[in-house]
């Protein structure tokens, strides 16, 4: 991998090594994707102030992420269908965070379960829900949250119903998937893809087993998911989730002040300022437009995470300096995974890593705590 020496890198040799569908449902955005360019260009059209001839010897990238120690202020978003871009990718991916320092957050449309990814990874986990329909059946998701000592329930409150991806619709994105001789012959030409997801645990939702509707029929995402989510979701439901998930809560979505007020009111511990990555409303403004709008507003009573656009370690200090605490990353541990599996994430990490450390160094700081709109050219 000494070719690669960022996250673009590691998104062509995704593209080159997984199947159209599953790379395209992870790379593109909804509609007519305006969004999702924004978070990325919003994010580098912010600049730095550089500063010289200061002592940035002791560069120490560490944190804390509600309230444990992280070795980065970074965190893996919760990714459906990873297992699809790399046979387990749930379980490389969460190891690779766990190697990091840094905490992974499992989708509740994970490929491995949570099962699975408790009996193959040493430290606890985050868990991402998803609220549908049957309430006995959330219910009992999050009791096996608990069982498996999940350290953190991320609720995501911004998928009640799904943005559509054209590309997906194009690429016969179907639960279950529809079969058609252009992706015979796509996935022909991935032998190495095909044989890792083969040697996979699961090639269906892992957490859903038992529990899949809805599925005899072949139907696009987007009318699948509409049978199956709660359109009806409100926050009365995130005070019933609060009263049975003891621990640690997040609420992911946020991009709105009025929003945020409200969160901070549920007992969440954070809440994450994020427009999915430009995968729902279309439109939307960027996650870094309104991360300092909704920092003035509930940042003393909430803690703020972000996620949406970002690409770098630059990236991640653009965040922090508007007032993230931290920061999910979604496509770039992705991009790694597919391309590479376990390593391609630990090498997307080690690439932010460097590029956080160096702009650091040449913004003249030495610790994440001293990140703040100093840093900036504004
Ligand atoms: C392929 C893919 C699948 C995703 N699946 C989920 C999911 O299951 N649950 C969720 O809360 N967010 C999901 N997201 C959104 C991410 O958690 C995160 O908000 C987003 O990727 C951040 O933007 P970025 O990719 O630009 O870093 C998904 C994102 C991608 C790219
Ligand atoms: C295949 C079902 C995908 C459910 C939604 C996952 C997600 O949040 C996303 O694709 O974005």
């Amino acid at each position: 991998m000494k070719h690669i020496t960022c996250i673009e890198d590691l998104r062509q040799v995704h593209k080159r090594k997984v199947p159209k569908a599953f790379f395209d449902y992870a790379d593109r955005g909804s509609y007519s994707e305006d969004t999702l360019r924004a978070n990325v260009d919003d994010l580098q059209q912010i600049k730095f102030r550089q500063r010289i001839l200061v002592d940035v010897s002791k560069r120490d990238l560490s944190t804390t992420i509600l309230g444990e120690p992280a070795a980065l202020p970074l965190i893996l978003a919760p990714v459906g269908l990873t297992g699809m871009q790399y046979g387990d990718g749930e379980i490389h991916a969460c190891r690779a965070a766990q190697a990091a320092g840094i905490p992974y957050t499992l989708s509740t449309m994970s490929i491995c379960s949570i099962e699975d990814v408790a009996a193959n990874v040493d430290k606890p986990f985050w868990f991402q829900l998803y609220v549908m329909k049957d309430r006995g059946f959330i219910k009992a998701l999050i009791e096996r949250a608990i069982a498996a000592k999940c350290s953190a329930l991320v609720l995501t409150v911004d998928l009640q119903v799904i943005g559509q991806r054209h590309a997906d619709i194009k690429n016969g994105m179907t639960v279950p998937p529809e079969w058609s001789l252009s992706k015979l012959v796509d996935f022909a030409t991935k032998p190495a893809w095909v044989a890792g997801v083969l040697r996979g645990k699961r090639r269906t939702f892992g957490n859903l087993v038992g529990h899949l509707k809805g599925t005899d029929d072949i139907t696009a995402l987007g009318t699948w998911i509409a049978t199956q989510f709660d359109t009806t979701l409100n926050w009365k439901d995130v005070e019933w989730i609060r009263s049975i998930w003891p621990g640690k809560l997040i609420l992911k979505g946020i991009l709105d002040v009025e929003d945020a007020e409200e969160a901070a009111k549920t007992g969440a511990q954070a809440l994450v300022v994020s427009n999915h990555g430009g995968r729902q409303l279309d439109g939307a403004p960027s996650s870094i437009e309104v991360l300092p709008e909704v920092v003035d507003a509930v940042g003393s009573r909430i803690e703020i995470l972000f996620d949406g656009g970002i690409r770098s370690g630059q990236d991640v200090m653009r965040a922090l300096a508007l007032g993230a605490k931290s920061c999910m990353i979604g496509r770039a541990y992705i991009h790694g995974l597919g391309a590479y599996g376990g390593p391609g994430v630990a090498k997307a990490l080690d690439i932010i890593r460097n590029e956080l450390s160096v702009t650091m160094g040449l913004c003249g700081v030495n610790t994440i705590a001293e990140i703040d709109d100093h840093v900036l050219a504004i």
